[in-house]
């Protein structure tokens, strides 16, 4: 935003004054407030990026003081239950938008974001019924000057599809390295020593932020549990496969998944590895 001159002012609050000095140093905020309420006095748009734990105390603070006819957005990764805990806190002169743009890093804090850390990635907005179209045009606006592509969805739906597609891989990632962690105690270090590519990765989405992600599974609890007992249902049928030693099944499960891999380069969603996958010869 501020790279673009997208917003007149830039006012940031965060809870720790180091936080607070870091993104003045780092000149992506005009100014800071050591107060959320003084922070969005008078302000046109107001994003709360705050762990999903934390939007109801927030909304609460500064819902007195939001100017009549502000837009007040999100960035957090659950949808409904933030509209449960944001919307009892805020008047109907607000124009509340929930967000989540589909874009970070496994680091957390201001030297972790970056200025196109948007660019390409996907921003979903999931509007109330009575969403004020106006406000509605200016966030997608917002969104599309920093180079994302904004989709709306109901968020019901946003919660089960980001179940599938990030809750439960990471808490798989963090099972997994959990395990070899476990493990690593009796091979003498040889699991982190010796990791290959494939569980490299899954340390990477493990160091993710605890409390963030705690809240995640606090606040998506039926759709990821309804995606974790699909997932232990297909392991055990795959683990049945390698003790019957039937390698078919196990070569049609991979062939299959491997096209879905294949899909999501060619439709270019994947723009961390952006060769990867294409060409890469017989498959043996
Ligand atoms: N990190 C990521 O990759 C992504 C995170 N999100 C969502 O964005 C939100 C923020 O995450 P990050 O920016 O990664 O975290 P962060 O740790 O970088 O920033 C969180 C901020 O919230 C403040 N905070 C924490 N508890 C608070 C409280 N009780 N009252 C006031 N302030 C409080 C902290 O001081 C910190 O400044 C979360 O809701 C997360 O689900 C969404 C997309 C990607
Ligand atoms: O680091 C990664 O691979 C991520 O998946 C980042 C991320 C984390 C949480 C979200 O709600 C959206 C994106």
């Amino acid at each position: 935003m501020k790279r673009d001159g997208l917003a007149s002012e830039i006012i940031g609050f965060a809870k720790s004054e180091e936080t607070r000095a870091i993104a003045l140093e780092l000149e992506f905020v005009d100014r800071v407030e050591s107060s959320a309420a003084e922070a969005v006095r008078d302000a046109d748009l107001v994003v709360l990026c705050v762990p999903v734990g934390a939007m109801s105390a927030v909304a609460k603070e500064i819902g007195p003081v939001l100017k009549a006819g502000a837009t007040l957005t999100d960035v957090g990764s659950v949808k409904r239950s933030i509209i449960e805990l944001v919307s009892p806190h805020i008047t109907e002169d607000i124009h509340f938008i929930p967000g989540h743009p589909l874009a970070g890093t496994e680091n957390s804090g201001p030297r972790s974001g970056f200025a196109d850390l948007f660019k390409n990635r996907w921003c979903i907005l999931t509007p109330l019924a009575n969403t004020d179209a106006a406000a509605l045009d200016g966030l997608k606006n917002l969104w599309e000057g920093m180079g994302a592509n904004v989709e709306e969805m109901d968020p019901d739906h946003h919660d089960l599809v980001l179940a599938v597609t990030s809750h439960a891989p990471h808490l798989i990632a963090y099972t997994m390295v959990g395990v070899a962690d476990d493990l690593s105690r009796v091979t003498d270090n040889e699991v982190v020593n010796y990791s290959a590519a494939g569980f490299r990765d899954f340390t990477r989405i493990a160091a993710s932020d605890p409390t963030m992600w705690r809240d995640v599974f606090l606040n998506n609890k039926e759709a990821t549990l309804e995606i974790l007992g699909r997932f232990t249902e297909e392991l055990f049928d795959l683990q049945r496969a390698i003790r019957r030693g039937d390698g078919q099944q196990l070569f049609d499960y991979f062939s299959r998944t491997r096209a879905i891999r294949r899909g999501i380069i060619e439709a270019g969603q994947d723009t961390d590895v952006p060769n990867f996958g294409r060409g890469d010869g017989d498959g043996a």
